[in-house]
């Protein structure tokens, strides 16, 4: 498998857990979903795997390997993947983006660095995947700094230099959040051709359902770092067994709940199931942790499972893809 993680724990540095332990895998052509609500340990999943968890936050467990390579070690080896087999989109292209290097010394950076390339060589290389993104591939543009860009411009040039080693696998963290909708769509279905050209394998972060069910092929839900949910997408979202994946379902809907409430911080949450304090068919015996139930890719943890239900039906979360 190309990206395996095995039971990954993060923790903060006083113990409190905010991640895991979490398993799940990744190979070229894949296209799995993470999703969850704001603070479900998405974003500190994404820094687990290329190695820079913020100040304030450990591995305690589990592993995460690349084409056979630790990511969670330093070493020669994992930085000879990291941008080059693995690239990542973040969530804030200015994460990615130095204010003071130009677009072609971005494009030129990842190249000139992974694969001894020269800069004019690298752009040449890149100028059709340039056109493809719809950014300009003239000399003019390409002195531009990023603050003359616009947003979806931004989000474009991160997601040109995520590609620019020819990665097998890529991350993408949120990264539409900050686009208005027609950016949004134009993003989306261009990374999706992306994908489908390439082959390659993505990771897609969101709390956007209707994306999800776009993008993805498979789905994996997070509530409080802990997965409850995984499975194909349809399934998931069309027939979910933990009733968090149907409140979301609804939610992105826009349809009321019994539910209410918000995710406690990481230092509040119950023993058992997280999300037992807003869940509406909890019980006593939500207060243990049930079993996870399937395999990685395919399973829940709930000991208040929905019914199974047919899931041939289309999943219909809200139409227009918001992340
Ligand atoms: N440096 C840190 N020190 C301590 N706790 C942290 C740190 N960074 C993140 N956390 C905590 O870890 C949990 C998961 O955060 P994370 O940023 O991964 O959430 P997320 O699902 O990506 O949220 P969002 O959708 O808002 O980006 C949160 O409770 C957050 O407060």
């Amino acid at each position: 498998m190309s990206l395996a993680i095995d039971a990954l724990l993060l923790e903060r540095a006083d113990g409190v857990r905010l991640l895991g332990p979490l398993s799940l895998s990744l190979a070229p052509g894949d296209r799995l979903g993470l999703a969850g609500e704001s603070g479900s340990g998405k974003s500190l999943l994404a820094q687990a795997l290329f190695g820079v968890l913020p100040p304030g936050v450990r591995q305690a467990g589990g592993s995460i390997s690349a084409f056979g390579v630790p990511l969670d070690r330093p070493g020669a080896a994992r930085d000879r993947l990291r941008g080059v087999r693995i690239g990542w989109v973040p969530q804030d292209p200015g994460q990615a983006l130095n204010p003071l290097l130009t677009l072609a010394q971005h494009l030129a950076l990842l190249p000139e660095l992974h694969r001894g390339e020269s800069a004019p060589a690298a752009l040449a290389r890149l100028t059709p995947l340039l056109e493809q993104l719809r950014l300009p591939a003239d000399p003019a543009f390409l002195e531009r700094l990023p603050h003359q860009l616009s947003g979806g411009q931004r989000q474009r040039l991160a997601l040109a230099m995520a590609l620019s080693c020819d990665p097998d696998l890529l991350v993408l963290d949120e990264p539409t959040t900050a686009l208005d909708p027609a950016a949004r769509k134009a993003f989306v279905d261009l990374a999706l051709d992306l994908q489908q050209e390439r082959g390659l394998g993505f990771l897609w972060i969101t709390h956007d359902l209707a994306l999800a069910a776009q993008a993805c092929d498979h789905l994996l839900v997070l509530y409080g770092g802990e997965p409850m949910e995984a499975g194909p997408v349809a399934r998931v979202l069309g027939a979910p067994r933990h009733p968090y994946t149907a409140r979301l379902v609804e939610a992105s809907r826009r349809r009321p709940s019994r539910e209410s409430g918000f995710l406690p911080a990481p230092q509040d949450r119950p023993a058992g199931c997280p999300f037992r304090p807003r869940c509406a068919v909890a019980s006593g015996a939500c207060a243990a942790w049930a079993p996870w139930q399937g395999t990685a890719s395919q399973g829940f943890r709930c000991e208040q499972p929905l019914p199974s239900a047919d899931w041939t039906s289309p999943c219909t979360p809200c139409s227009a893809p918001s992340t």
